[in-house]
């Protein structure tokens, strides 16, 4: 699983483990999952390549690096991977962003495409936001229609795996860099990570 970089990093854990606390409210959950989003873009763009910029400063004109923060593109699978997106949006506030909504039928585990309003991402490095992996079906299918968009990279950051699904990823789209902050250890019948953090999209907009 060479592609999948397991984020080992106190603060991530201490965030994983109050999204794990069943006693953690909506809000919360939402807002912790935007922090575990923006730790790990920081992980995900550690080496990234940055333009000179002419400034003015106070003492005159200098060059400077900065980030070409059009070139990203923020996708985050509705609906669990929606909370994500404010904390990632506040480190490339000119990035843009664009939707899928894939929802797994629980009973067969299949993922179901019903929204899909990503906008034209050649040339672009789209960042898919997501916090759950479990079988995979839903990361590799957001995968599939963002490739068919002809990005010129692909990242897609995560909070807790399952094993089987990451592994799916990794044999299926070995190109693509997967950042996820925890490795979990199974899942269960029903297709759940365990010890997982329950049903997130349920958890993050207070539905059952
Ligand atoms: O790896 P998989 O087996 O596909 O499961 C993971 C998917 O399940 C969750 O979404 P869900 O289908 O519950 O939709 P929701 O966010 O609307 O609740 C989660 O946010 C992932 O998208
Ligand atoms: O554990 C899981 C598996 C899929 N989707 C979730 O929200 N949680
Ligand atoms: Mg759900």
């Amino acid at each position: 699983m060479k592609n999948i970089i397991n984020v080992k990093h106190p603060l991530l854990q201490n965030l994983v483990t109050k999204l794990r606390d069943i006693n953690t409210n909506s809000y919360d959950f939402r807002k912790y999952l935007s922090e575990v989003g923006r730790i790990l873009l920081v992980e995900a763009l550690k080496d990234e390549t940055l333009k000179e910029k002419e400034v003015q400063i106070w003492v005159g004109n200098y060059r400077f690096p900065v980030l070409d923060e059009e070139k990203y593109v923020f996708i985050p699978i509705l609906r669990a991977g929606l909370p994500m997106l404010d904390g990632v949006l506040e480190m490339i506030p000119l990035a843009r962003s664009g939707f899928l909504a894939i929802k797994r039928n629980e009973e067969t585990l299949e993922s179901i495409l019903y929204y899909d309003r990503v906008p034209p991402l050649k040339g672009k490095t789209a960042i898919i936001l997501d916090p759950m992996v479990a079988t995979g079906g839903s990361l590799d299918y957001a995968i599939s229609v963002i490739k068919e968009k002809n990005p010129e990279r692909i990242i897609s950051l995560n909070v807790i795996g399952a094993p089987e699904g990451l592994n799916r990823i990794s044999k299926k789209h070995p190109d693509v860099k997967v950042f996820i902050a925890q490795i979990d250890e199974k899942l269960n019948d029903k297709g759940y990570i365990i010890p997982g953090i329950g049903d997130a999209g349920d958890r993050a907009f207070n539905t059952e």
